[in-house]
């Protein structure tokens, strides 16, 4: 098992960097279905070109590396322990490179452990079978959409929907208000996993599980696969589109798998998986450890060239573009309205959810009045000379920043936020009282955004860990689209309720 360590690393840096080919193939086809022009067309433009470019870097694909989650079959008699030995020291390895961020956070203390190490991480399952060889899959599924997973327990009431009895019908209820509930916030267009029965544990196992099958298989049991079928073309039709600016493609894949249950219990739930769909796995020579296939690279490789992603986005958005640059002015951010594209140049400032919860009762560590936060936990390496160098920087969810934005902003001055999937009334009616505006970037894209960044300035805060200091960045054609602007219209409270309206009508029985 000499070549085991190396051949996990493998597998690890290959997960992060290079999105399996049916993922690919579905993103592809999520493009042709968008009209040229359209924010969705040229959101999905982004993702390809952010694919094709984290191909290219050998970089993560997104910031967020996940959980590690590795499901690995062996023959009787190999040595677990030995594995799992390797395995962390592989993940280590990775998360020096710049391969993985660092992850891994105390729950209590809110220490980042530093190296994805620690009480629960990686997560490890093993499993004997009757083969000779070793199976090992992973998964890297982030956190934004990991927040988007639900569970119901049926019969229930379901908004939008009505009675979900303990039936076919119900379980589709479930499934078709997921989707609607996760909106763009778990970077849509997303693939999901339902597990249906079990407890409420192995149900969620069963959900995730179903995130290892390929997006292209066929159910074998019918009445799944007609579920299946029906999910994709329905959810499709709810209008959420890509990153929830609405459009044609919300949903790329569904994969549904039942367990037995109690007869007291009827779960349902969907583990809810972005478009950076990080899942990769190699069979391996049990003797030496040697990758001996590659799983999930079967039929057509889409590349995302870049001239292909040239002729999506020659179809030119209609959309107004303003070039900004920090400090702004609240005349400069009451011209904008919802549905501008903003080209940032100059000053960004990083912060997320420890910065927020600290600027409440502290000071800042700069002067922000005029400046932009940006919704972003980077990964980070420091050079020989002591130099900070962005690897990955895309946006995270800035709904977790709702109880705070508004009031950070007004006590601090700051002008605007850039982040993804949108925030709530709190945070709309500030931006109205203190002239204000949130800019969603495309999430997931972290290696397009950091191409934009320049140079790092500095870093303050750094105890909080690399993902939640505030960093001090100097970008360049910044580009984000005003979701939510200083006129009360919020791009976000649209989509939610026309797609509600959508779900509506799907309340009739149908299994
Ligand atoms: O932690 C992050 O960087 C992002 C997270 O995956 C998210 O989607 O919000
Ligand atoms: S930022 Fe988006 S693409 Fe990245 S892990 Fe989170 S949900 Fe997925």
């Amino acid at each position: 098992m000499e070549k085991f360590k190396e051949s996990m690393y493998k597998l690890i840096v290959e997960t992060s960097t290079n999105l399996p080919n049916d993922v690919r193939r579905a993103i592809l086809q999520a493009k042709q279905k968008e009209n040229a022009g359209t924010t969705a067309a040229l959101s999905l433009g982004t993702i390809t070109k952010n694919i094709s470019m984290a191909d290219d870097k050998v970089s993560p694909i997104c910031q967020d590396t996940g959980m590690p989650t590795f499901e690995i079959k062996v023959p009787v008699g190999a040595n677990q322990i030995e594995m799992k030995k390797a395995i962390k020291e592989a993940i280590a390895e990775a998360t020096k490179n710049g391969k993985l961020r660092p992850n891994s956070v105390d729950s209590l203390t809110g220490a980042n452990s530093g190296n994805n190490l620690g009480d629960g991480t990686p997560i490890i399952h093993f499993e004997q079978w009757e083969k000779d060889e070793i199976d090992a899959r992973l998964i890297l599924k982030g956190g934004g959409c990991e927040n988007k997973n639900i569970q119901y327990s049926l019969p229930m009431e379901i908004e939008g929907l009505g009675r979900a009895g303990r039936d076919l019908d119900g379980i589709r209820k479930c499934i078709l208000h997921s989707v609607y509930q996760a909106q763009g916030q778990g970077c849509s267009a997303g693939f999901i996993g339902v597990g249906i029965g079990g407890d409420r544990i192995s149900s969620y196992s069963l959900a995730k599980e179903q995130l290892f099958r390929s997006s292209e298989d066929v159910n074998p049991v019918e009445e799944l696969r007609q579920l299946e079928d029906y999910v994709m073309e329905h959810a499709n039709n709810l209008g959420i589109g890509t990153m929830g600016f609405g459009g044609e493609a919300t949903l790329l894949g569904c994969k549904i798998g039942a367990l037995n249950r109690l007869p007291a219990s009827f779960f349902v739930s969907v583990a809810y998986n972005c478009w950076a769909f990080r899942r990769l796995g190699v069979v391996l020579d049990a003797n030496t450890g040697e990758i001996r296939e590659w799983l999930y690279k079967d039929g057509e490789e889409i590349k995302f060239t870049q001239d292909e992603v040239a002729a999506a986005t020659e179809a030119k958005s209609t959309s107004r573009e303003v070039v900004l640059q920090a400090p702004i002015t609240e005349e400069q951010i009451r011209d904008l309205k919802v549905g501008d594209v903003v080209i940032l140049n100059g000053a960004l400032h990083t912060g997320r959810d420890a910065i927020h919860h600290h600027l409440m009762d502290h000071d800042a560590p700069i002067d922000l009045n005029g400046q932009v936060i940006y919704h972003c936990g980077p990964v980070m390496l420091k050079d020989e000379a002591g130099e900070w160098h962005v690897k990955a920087a895309g946006p995270t969810t800035s709904i977790r920043e709702e109880p705070y934005q508004g009031d950070v902003m007004k006590k601090f001055g700051i002008r605007a936020v850039i982040g993804k999937g949108g925030m709530g009334p709190k945070t709309l009616k500030a931006l109205q009282e203190h002239g204000g505006v949130y800019l969603n970037a495309i999430g997931g894209a972290a290696q397009y955004y950091a191409d934009c960044i320049k140079k790092v300035e500095g870093v303050d805060l750094l105890e909080f860990g690399i993902p939640e200091a505030m960093w001090h960045l100097q970008v360049e054609g910044f580009a984000a689209i005003v979701t939510m602007d200083s006129h009360g219209n919020s791009l976000h409270a649209d989509v939610d309720k026309s797609s509600f309206e959508k779900l509506a009508l799907l309340a009739e029985k149908v299994f």
